[in-house]
């Protein structure tokens, strides 16, 4: 019975196994799954032990201490670059709260934040969530080295892409719905980001649409993350790579919390040579990513089909 039907589902890669080395025939054969899950769907599960249980257990219950202040306080968060503060009490996503901290790598980022939320400091906060990032940070640095190894490119690209990479850490709180709400957690979108790795306390809610146009349920454990590709990755793909869909739908009965750890392009965002051929001529301009982010809430980008291509691409045509 083999091929006479496709399996549409989202594949997952095992981030665990030692033997897991650039070079070998496992690597080789877990580049292509990647491609193959981020051309298809945009997304794919890692399975991803160095983040502890305990160090799991940690930022987690910090989540919580966090969303717990006082509104006052997680409003301090505030920043000149767009989706970069504190995000919530908005009527379309009720349920829907978030805060980011820009360059969690270095210690001054941890810091700012954390003595925005807890200005007496809060050196358990900052030592997690510093841990936490750099671990994340290398699932993301190995899987760009994969996706680049996939496409066949040279090491300099790669190197390129990983140097100029800006991240946030952002963490997201879903409130229960209450008897007069609906239970919708965020609205169906792509991401502005490079990848966006997610991980979740044990409670589901996040959907991805596949490649046949379904929605379905991603199920996350303490070592389970999800990869999904962001609008920058399209370009940067030259349309090779699709930028996943998601959602949040509050199903169970408990208070879900997430984070996302998002990269970003320092540099411009663009195609690199070796992703442009006589059958893939560069479909995108090369962009400011910060610029992306601030035109991807005008008015202009919300009545587009795609706002990455209203923004960027070259023989840009809206067909709505
Ligand atoms: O909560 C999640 O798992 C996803 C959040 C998300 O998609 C976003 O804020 O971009
Ligand atoms: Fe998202």
């Amino acid at each position: 019975m083999m091929g006479s039907q496709t399996v549409c589902k989202v594949p997952a890669v095992d981030f665990t196994d030692e033997e897991l080395k650039p070079g070998t025939a496992k690597w080789a054969s877990a580049c292509q799954v990647i491609r193959g899950a981020l051309e298809d769907h945009g997304c794919f599960y890692a399975l991803y032990d160095k983040v502890s249980m305990e160090l799991y257990n940690s930022v987690f219950i910090l989540m919580e201490e966090l969303f717990d202040l006082p509104l006052e306080t997680k409003l301090q968060k505030i920043s000149d670059k767009p989706y970069h503060g504190y995000y919530g009490q908005n009527v379309h996503v009720p349920l829907y709260e978030s805060l980011g901290i820009n360059d969690p790598l270095t210690m001054e980022g941890v810091q700012n934040f954390t003595k925005l939320m807890w200005p007496a400091g809060y050196d358990h906060f900052c030592e997690t969530l510093g841990l936490y990032a750099k671990l994340v940070v290398e699932l993301d640095h190995m899987t760009k080295r994969m996706v680049c190894d996939g496409y066949g490119l040279e090491q300099k690209n790669c190197d390129s892409l990983l140097e100029s990479t800006k991240y946030m850490l952002r963490s997201f709180k879903y409130r229960l719905p209450q008897k007069d709400e609906n239970n919708l957690g965020l609205h169906a979108h792509t991401d502005t980001s490079f990848f966006t790795i997610l991980h979740q306390n044990n409670v589901n809610g996040l959907q991805v649409k596949l490649k046949n146009g379904e929605w379905t349920d991603i199920d996350l454990s303490p070592f389970m993350f999800l990869i999904l590709a962001g609008d920058a990755f399209k370009v940067w793909s030259n349309d090779r790579i699709q930028c996943c869909e998601h959602r949040v739908i509050i199903s169970e009965k408990k208070e879900r919390y997430s984070m996302g750890l998002f990269s970003l392009g320092g540099k411009l965002v663009e195609t690199p040579e070796e992703l442009v051929d006589e059958e893939h001529p560069r479909r995108y301009k090369p962009f400011d990513h910060y610029e992306y982010l601030r035109f991807y809430a005008t008015k202009k980008a919300l009545e587009s089909k795609s706002r990455i291509k209203a923004f960027c691409a070259i023989d840009y045509a809206d067909e709505n």
